[in-house]
């Protein structure tokens, strides 16, 4: 967890515990399900648990809050949140429901209470939230679609959706035409591999 640590200086005993252990109970879930690639999971740590966090690096989450994670997979990023975020309600939703099978048990076994997991399509998830976060699931247009009136709307400037993207993404922005502002997560983590990598927001008040 030397990166996590790097960081995030500031974590609690249990935070660094919990994040040791999804490590191990990740690793282990990933060769039944192929969470992600097999291939990719020497780089866990790197490009799955930290690249989760990147979003924590543009945004605060406050205490009561609640998060919408769509198209979680194995649970990222809601689940490397849910341990930095411990007071934040994480909401995980997969269409498949072997994997969030896994996200549950992951959950149950590091005590996390403050995660609930739901096998569902985004566009039946039918409650309201503060924030929405994902990586990896659809184009930003289609995307926008199923989460637009998912929000509580409660006026929150912080509030809309944090999406980990990748490349040049002028082209799927100017598609969606939604006033999204970029981050580069380069400028938060100095690994070679976030040189392209980025959170997408694009604010709740967006129609
Ligand atoms: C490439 S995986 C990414 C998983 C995870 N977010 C990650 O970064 O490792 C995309 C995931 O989105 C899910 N998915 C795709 N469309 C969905 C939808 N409409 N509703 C819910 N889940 C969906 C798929 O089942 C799959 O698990």
């Amino acid at each position: 967890m030397d990166l996590i640590n790097h960081y995030f200086p500031h974590l609690t005993d249990q935070q660094r515990q919990r994040f040791q252990q999804l490590e191990v109970e990740f690793r282990s879930w990933n060769e039944r399900l192929n969470l992600v690639a097999r291939t990719d999971v020497a780089n866990l740590e790197e490009r799955h648990l930290l690249h989760s966090l990147g979003i924590a690096k543009v945004v605060e989450f406050a205490p009561g809050s609640s998060v919408l994670d769509v198209g979680t997979g194995g649970g990222l990023p809601g689940l490397p949140l849910a341990i930095l975020f411990p007071e934040v309600k994480f909401h995980l939703v997969d269409s498949i429901g072997k994997k969030i099978h896994a996200v549950q048990e992951m959950a149950l076994a590091l005590h996390l209470n403050n995660v609930t997991a739901e096998q569902t399509r985004a566009e039946q998830v039918r409650h309201k939230f503060d924030h929405v976060v994902s990586r990896a699931v659809a184009r930003l247009s289609t995307f926008h679609t199923w989460i637009a009136q998912r929000y509580k709307r409660t006026g929150d400037a912080t509030s809309g959706l944090y999406y980990l993207k990748g490349g040049d993404l002028t082209e799927e922005i100017a598609e969606a035409g939604l006033p999204a502002t970029l981050f580069d997560l380069s400028d938060y983590f100095a690994e070679e591999f976030f040189e392209t990598k980025k959170v997408v927001f694009v604010p709740a008040t967006t129609v």
